[in-house]
């Protein structure tokens, strides 16, 4: 049983390790030890966990307070951001999102005879975490496992939640009595791939049909730049995956597999980066999709499929960075731009969501497990230091393994 990770169902962050707050899977001691947990483990719930955004104009400031608490990001760069939300109206629809996939898992969960309720908690504004998993434990629900709406490796995208959850679990002194475990990093599951592939295709047909050669079309993968010193340690740090880590490595890998599927040829192709903030001095994931764009008449493009790779729903960085200013450079160059569509609630994915959480109830093998790249199926439980955030410090992690 050395090389198999053992659940341990009813221990926590606090009862088993404070001291690193990497303790939920005691045996799986070695760095590169196994991957899954492929023993079934009983649920009492699913943690839904979100990023949270403002619903209001008065919600704006404190919700912006809250995501860069301790980060340094420079107050020029934080007003810029509040007039994104503040051209909405004050109001980020990734809420609403939740709310409507909270349902929608609700309604898939009911159509599979699966007895798990969801509670939903943001990181960054109400309905916070800890409503969310005090909610759980007043009912009697204390095992839980956790879908974040975020599919990659990464400090902001995997480990932020993690810690958020060892965090709550401390804050509202459940650390003793609730355990959060957290799915894989989904991003090469084909019910998240599904929706990319077929809006590649659809704007491609489009475009073509219109009469615009194939050779004339570029598909930009989009995704959420970082410093590089965040990609370079996303990842467990025993695989080789290049200087810009896991986070990187698994875009790639996945613009790959959307290209492969397309059945019409001679497409090309970049993975580029957006929504950068922090310190023009700090070096952060690039090109720049507006960069890009801009170098794109001089090889011949007339449009662009902007492809948002990274996101899983119509969030601000979806309606800003790319609906208002990569649009906007791309029509300031001649070129057309088709935005193709994030997961959202479309039933492929909310199924696959579930299908997750299937696999750690039933201990489901790895080979079992569905995974379009070569990179997957991730972790089940994330490695020390995993996706460890230098700029900001070691802070405990809920859902990984021993040191
Ligand atoms: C990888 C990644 C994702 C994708 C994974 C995931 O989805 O979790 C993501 C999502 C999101 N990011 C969001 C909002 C913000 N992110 C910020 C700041 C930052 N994001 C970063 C990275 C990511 N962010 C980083 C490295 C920073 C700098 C702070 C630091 O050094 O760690 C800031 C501060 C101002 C600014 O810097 O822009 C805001 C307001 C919203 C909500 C949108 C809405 O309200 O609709 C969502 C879904
Ligand atoms: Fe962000």
């Amino acid at each position: 049983m050395s090389t198999q990770p053992t659940v341990s169902e009813h221990t926590s962050a606090a009862a088993s390790g404070a001291t690193t707050g990497e303790v939920l899977f005691a045996s799986a001691a070695a760095s590169t030890g196994p991957r899954h947990v492929e023993v079934p483990t009983a649920y009492d719930g699913i943690l839904l966990a979100g990023f949270g955004g403002p619903e209001g104009q008065e919600d704006v400031i404190p919700f912006l307070r809250n995501v860069t608490r301790g980060r340094g990001i420079p107050d020029e760069r934080l007003e810029e951001v509040a007039h994104h939300y503040r051209h909405f109206g004050g109001v980020s629809p990734i809420n609403e999102h939740n709310r409507e996939l909270k349902a929608a898992l609700e309604a898939e969960l009911a159509a599979r005879g699966i007895d798990l309720p969801v509670y939903w908690g943001n990181r960054n504004w109400a309905p916070y975490l800890n409503e969310a998993v005090e909610q759980a434990e007043a009912a009697g629900d204390r095992t839980l496992i956790a879908i974040a709406t975020s599919a990659y490796s990464s400090f902001s995208s995997c480990r932020q939640y993690r810690e958020d959850f060892a965090r709550v679990l401390t804050e509202t002194g459940l650390g003793g009595t609730v355990t959060i475990d957290k799915v894989r990093p989904f991003f090469d599951h084909p019910a998240f791939v599904h929706t990319f592939i077929e809006g590649v295709r659809d704007a491609v047909a489009t475009l073509t049909a219109d009469g615009v050669a194939t050779s004339a079309i570029r598909v930009l993968f989009s995704t959420h730049s970082i410093p590089t010193v965040d990609a370079t340690r996303s990842g467990p740090s025993f695989l080789e995956l290049g200087e810009h880590g896991a986070y990187e490595a698994q875009h790639l890998a996945v613009a790959e597999v959307v290209m492969a599927a397309q059945e019409v040829e001679g497409v090309a192709w970049n993975l580029v980066y957006q929504s950068r903030s922090g310190p023009p001095t700090q070096p952060w994931l690039e090109p720049d999709i507006n960069d890009l764009i801009e170098t794109l008449p001089g090889e011949g493009v007339e449009a662009v499929v902007i492809v948002p790779l990274g996101f899983v729903s119509d969030h601000m960085e979806v309606m800003w960075d790319l609906d208002e200013e990569a649009t906007e450079s791309a029509a300031e160059h001649g070129l057309r731009s088709i935005r193709t569509p994030t997961p959202g609630i479309d039933p492929t994915y909310v199924t696959g969501l579930v299908d997750l959480v299937l696999e750690r109830v039933n201990g489901t093998p790895a080979a079992q497990r569905p995974a379009v790249t070569e990179l997957g199926p991730w972790f089940d439980v994330c490695r020390p230091g995993c996706c460890e955030n230098i700029r900001a410090g070691f802070k405990p992690a809920a859902a990984g393994v021993v040191p």
